[in-house]
């Protein structure tokens, strides 16, 4: 099958994962392996995948399992593979999403942007040299959330990055399109690309060139960009030999938002370590959580109005060689029968601006609501 009827057929509580290299659709549960202790999780699914010998699991970890959230992974029924959906996917229309009934923004962005504000501070109080803060937007329908259109839309609108539709406990639906990878591993070979320093496209080709310009030389978005491709290498090093980590970043693009990205390469050390082990060991960054991580998570608890669940978790796969790919879960939406909820954050620094943050989490809304034909404009502001 190729990949746009992988897309094609793609339905709520199937797994898709379409990314530049390949397009997974993964259907049905042979097995649910779930559990609040991800580095445990992933010896048993090695075991599990090892006593089948083959096969894949793939699913979600949350952004916390600490608060009881548990990662997910299914070994599916049936999984199909092709190669990547661009150009393939072209041929698929469009699907038009009927006009949500009604969304409203958690916190109010004036009370995100205070919330900013006081994380600026107690960056300084509490030792801190980063904090990631996000909010969210929820969306009703009067009828059933069209999640497998939504993913379509998403896959369309991207060549690059990682999309991906994910059933959730409860029946519920992980969707998005996220730009970052958190890791992945085939062989010996260990990849990841973390993302930190944005900038919103402009349709304007001169206002886009501008802030691609200013991301590139902005000394707080290098500053956050160097906290966490240090973090990334740190965690990485004790199971590669021959980390290779660029010293600078490079900049890159996806429909709605410049970022600054580092490509960091190594040679797994020990054969048994999986793509799933290292997700555990990676899990979380300072893309979507801070550093030093404990008194960061506990910031993000005070600040943020509601439970993060899967956003800023990681969604992805792993076969029984122990290969797989894990990106980051951001750009999304938590899905449920008629409504959902979309998450955007960003990192804060000691000079970073509140406003300036507000409208980063605006920018980052338009990956979701471009594929889901909403305009947020006025409500993200
Ligand atoms: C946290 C998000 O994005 C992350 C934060 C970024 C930033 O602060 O510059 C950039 C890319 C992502 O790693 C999100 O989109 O919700």
């Amino acid at each position: 099958m190729d990949a746009a009827r992988l897309v094609e057929q793609y339905r709520r509580g199937d797994f898709l994962f379409a990314t530049a290299r390949r397009t997974i659709l993964a259907r049905g549960t042979d097995d649910e392996i779930t559990g609040t202790d991800e580095d445990a999780l992933a010896d048993r699914v090695a075991t599990a995948l090892a006593d089948r010998g083959g096969g894949i699991a793939a699913g979600v970890l949350p952004y916390d399992a600490a608060t009881g959230t548990p990662a997910r992974l299914v070994v599916p029924r049936t999984t199909h593979t092709a190669g990547p959906a661009h150009p393939d996917v072209r041929r698929l229309a469009r699907q038009r999403i009927g006009a949500p009934t009604a969304v409203r923004a958690v916190p109010e962005p004036p009370i995100h942007a205070d919330a900013v504000r006081t994380a600026v501070t107690e960056l300084a109080v509490r030792d801190l040299r980063k904090v990631v803060l996000a909010r969210a937007l929820d969306v009703e329908f009067a009828d059933e959330v069209p999640v497998a259109s939504i993913v379509r839309n998403l896959v369309l609108d991207h060549r690059h990055g990682y999309v991906f539709g994910a059933g959730l406990p409860g029946g519920r639906t992980l969707l998005g399109a996220s730009p970052e990878l958190l890791v992945s591993r085939r062989g010996n070979r260990v990849v990841a690309h973390p993302y930190a320093g944005s900038m919103p496209r402009s349709a304007d080709a001169v206002a886009d060139a501008a802030n691609a310009e200013a991301l590139l030389t902005s000394k707080k978005d290098r500053l956050e960009h160097a906290i966490l491709t240090e973090a990334v290498a740190e965690a990485l090093r004790p199971f590669c030999r021959d980390l290779d980590v660029p010293a600078e970043p490079a900049l890159e693009r996806t429909p709605a938002m410049w970022h600054l990205g580092t490509r960091i390469t190594g040679e797994l050390a020990d054969p048994a370590t999986t793509a799933l082990h290292l997700a555990s060991a990676l899990h979380p960054t300072p893309a979507i959580c801070g550093t030093p991580v404990d008194s960061a998570r506990r910031l993000i608890g005070e600040l943020e109005p509601f439970d993060r669940r899967y956003y800023a978790g990681a969604t992805g796969w792993v076969d029984a060689d122990g290969d797989g790919e894990w990106t980051v879960s951001i750009r999304c939406a938590d899905a449920g029968a008629t409504s959902l909820r979309m998450y955007a954050g960003g990192g804060i620094v000691a000079d970073s601006d509140p406003q300036a943050e507000l409208d980063e989490t605006s920018a980052k809304f338009a990956t979701l609501a471009r594929a889901m034909g909403l305009d947020t404009g006025t409500l993200t502001r």
